[in-house]
């Protein structure tokens, strides 16, 4: 299983790379991967797991978080109470965002992640509502629309899978100033 060790750290090349097409039918390598990732987030998300393992908790992993140069994320977004069945629970390869709202959308309290030690704050802009294809761990092509936060998720997810992190998007200059046509996700 994957500890915070395993986990690369802002500065590491990887981190900014265009990460590879994955191939299907997925190497036993590749199906080790995704179950490890998705492994490592639902324990994170455990009060007792995560504190046993030092896990900082996560609702989304991408391969190269975990040195893997390859488009590949994990993704568990609970669902609202203890109970309740999750969100969203897969393992995404090859995603893109085909169409997106023209309204943005941020979360209030900004974002953080696994790979970034320190907190970079400031609201990240990204699109509120989006249509994503991707491959599942099969290889079928799946459509999903998604809005808020569960959009807000995998746009951070996908980012990663491009070299792309969240304080790159929050304006420099002013990181707190609202824009009256974005939506700020509680
Ligand atoms: O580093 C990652 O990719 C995992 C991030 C994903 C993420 C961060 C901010 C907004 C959306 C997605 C971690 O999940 S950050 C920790 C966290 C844990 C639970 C809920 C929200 C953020
Ligand atoms: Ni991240």
């Amino acid at each position: 299983m994957y500890l915070m060790n395993d986990i690369t750290r802002d500065g590491n090349p990887v981190l900014r790379q265009e990460a590879a097409d994955v191939e299907f039918p997925l190497s036993a390598e590749d199906q080790k991967l995704a179950a490890d990732m998705m492994e490592y987030l639902v324990i994170s998300q455990d009060e007792k797991e995560n504190e046993k393992y030092k896990l900082r908790p996560g609702v989304g992993l991408a391969a190269p978080q975990v040195g893997v140069s390859k488009r590949m994320a994990a993704i568990l977004v609970p669902g609202e109470y203890e109970d309740d069945e999750p969100i969203f629970k897969g393992v995404i390869s090859n995603p893109v965002i085909i169409s997106h709202s023209v309204q943005d959308g941020a979360l209030d309290v900004g974002e953080g992640c696994l790979s970034v030690d320190e907190d970079v704050p400031g609201f990240v802009p990204r699109h509120d509502r989006i249509t994503v294809r991707y491959q599942n761990l099969d290889g079928e092509t799946v459509k999903i629309r998604l809005k808020d936060y569960p959009a807000i998720v995998f746009q951070h997810e996908i980012d990663h899978l491009h070299g792309i992190l969240y304080y790159d998007h929050i304006n420099a200059t002013s990181p707190w100033s609202e824009n009256p046509d974005t939506k700020y996700i509680k």
